[in-house]
């Protein structure tokens, strides 16, 4: 197959400057433009690192904090890491870590830790009221029959499904508070055959998540294979420093994942364009012309797109006969607040990732409507130089953004902290205030159809010449992005066309 003659990226967060990556690496002949329209690069992973005089420093990410080395979406992280040469700069944390272990819900004014294996349950039983429902909830979902699905297509919220299996405590207490921790939605909005397709597979093949789970029935042999087929071909010493790895990260954050791609990039066939806000596209024949609002129009054989494409000033421009109006390309976006704050090493309750809490806590212990509280210096204790008590607040989410005020913003997150945690925590020696506006998409349920049809309307008016990648469209975390990145640059290369949503045809 001919590599294309030229594409262009739109995007320069980790989705678009990986499948730049990979572009050069297979199409070093091709002429690569890549836009952005901030003045930097990697999107909303953004690590700092700040001073505190005689404490030190501490790093600070406002964006992702660890990554997943599990999955193929791990396995192309880690593929990418040895190509990138960053194998010195990784920190991990083990499977046995507390970081790993110990997860916490905050209800309806404590702290609960959830059991983290079968063994651990009646313990936590004894311990926290709020997990008493666990008994009842297994049983409801062994015994409940699974739903008759009235088309191929059927799916519900993520709410709907633990209700339905587990029972309203489950779903309110648990269920909730997990979303608010990945998502930073409400779970009632939430596609479960999209961000869940494996609980929805165990109930449709075991006829309950527990009997599934129990019989391994979950496991895609095709995803195996290629997982395994990836991983193959990274460095032993790597595959050996992630053995027994539960989260990663870098010494300087994961920023730097960022500036090594960046770096990988210089002299080669790829011009970056920052500070470079796409106005329109226009389309002449099998040609794209990106025309910028700083004057440039680069024309294109090949158009990959991480931002939303009503984003691109495409419609009547590209094809008349096609909308861009579908709800596909409209998703919701809360804005999440993102609180760090550091202390001297300062005695907690708990130690382990942190907690979350769900949308039953009630107002009156949550007052400021937080999400969660990641304890960082338990996660990557190894990212600072000197011992710290560092801790993020997340607010916002479905509970909204309360103001715009960072100095009531940092405040909020003190009170949080000091109400929920320890009272000893109403100083800290610093602190940053990040608010990240539209930054996580809520999948609706339904999302998985939209995608296959917005797949079909690619191939048909754009012959798969514009494809679309990342987290407007296909997974929010780093190695979903990556792993789109990965795909549409894969097939381009196999088949010379693409829309990025191949994948999503065959899925259950
Ligand atoms: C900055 C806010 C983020 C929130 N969710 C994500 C980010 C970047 C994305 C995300 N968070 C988690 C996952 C699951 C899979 C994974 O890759 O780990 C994803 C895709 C789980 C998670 N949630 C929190 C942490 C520390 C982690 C581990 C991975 C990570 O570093 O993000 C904490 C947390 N994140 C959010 C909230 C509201 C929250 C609350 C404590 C939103």
């Amino acid at each position: 197959m001919p590599p294309p003659k030229s594409i262009s990226i739109i995007g320069a967060g980790i989705s678009g400057l990986t499948a730049a990556y990979h572009a050069t690496r297979l199409f070093p002949g091709t002429a690569i433009h890549l836009f952005e329209q901030s003045d930097r690069l990697g999107g909303w992973i953004d690590s700092q690192r700040i001073d505190l005089g005689s404490h030190g420093s501490a790093l600070v990410e406002s964006g992702p904090r660890t990554l997943r080395p599990s999955g193929v979406g791990g396995a192309l992280l880690l593929d990418l890491i040895d190509k990138l040469h960053l194998e010195k700069e990784l920190l991990t944390s083990s499977k046995t870590s507390s970081a790993a272990r110990n997860r916490y819900i905050y209800h309806p004014d404590n702290l609960n830790r959830l059991p983290s294996s079968l063994l651990a349950i009646p313990g936590a039983l004894l311990r926290h009221k709020t997990l008493r429902s666990i008994p009842r909830a297994i049983w409801n979902d062994l015994t409940t029959p699974p739903q008759q699905q009235q088309h191929d297509e059927h799916d519900e919220s993520v709410d709907s499904f633990f209700r339905r299996r587990f029972g309203d405590r489950i779903a309110d207490d648990i269920a909730s508070a997990v979303i608010h921790g990945i998502y930073a939605a409400d779970s009632r909005q939430l596609s479960l055959r999209f961000a869940f397709p494996l609980l929805h597979k165990l109930e449709q093949r075991a006829g309950s998540v527990v009997r599934g789970a129990f019989r391994g029935v979950g496991v895609d042999a095709r995803e195996k294979a290629l997982e395994e087929d990836i991983r193959s071909a990274i460095s032993p010493s790597l595959t050996h420093a992630m053995q027994n790895a539960s989260i990663f990260a870098f010494k300087e954050g994961i920023a730097q994942l960022v500036t090594s791609l960046e770096g990988a990039l210089q002299h080669s066939n790829v011009a970056i364009h920052t500070s470079t806000a796409v106005d329109r596209i226009s389309r002449h024949k099998d040609a794209y012309t990106v025309h910028t609002q700083t004057g440039l129009a680069v024309e294109s054989t090949h158009l990959i797109s991480s931002v939303p494409l009503p984003a691109l000033g495409m419609q009547g421009n590209v094809s008349e006969s096609e909308s861009y109006s579908d709800s596909v390309h409209h998703l919701h976006r809360p804005d999440v607040t993102v609180v760090t704050l550091v202390y001297p090493r300062t005695p907690l309750p708990i130690n382990g990732f942190g907690y979350l809490i769900p949308r039953s806590t009630p107002a009156a212990s949550n007052p400021h409507g937080a999400l969660g509280v990641v304890i960082d210096s338990d996660a990557m204790p190894q990212q600072d130089p000197a011992p710290l008590t560092k801790l993020t607040v997340m607010l916002g989410g479905p509970h909204g953004l309360r103001t715009e005020d960072t100095a009531q913003l940092r405040q909020m997150a003190v009170d949080t902290v000091t109400r929920q945690l320890s009272a000893h925590l109403h100083s800290p020696i610093a602190s940053t205030v990040c608010v990240q506006r539209a930054c996580i998409p809520t999948y609706p349920p339904g999302h998985l159809s939209a995608l296959q049809s917005l797949h079909h309307s690619l191939l048909s008016h754009h012959h798969g010449r514009l494809a679309v990648i990342g987290s407007p469209y296909t997974g929010i975390a780093v190695g979903d992005c990556v792993r789109s990145a990965w795909e549409v640059v894969q097939t381009l290369n196999s088949t010379g066309t693409a829309t990025g949503l191949e994948r999503f045809q065959n899925a259950v």
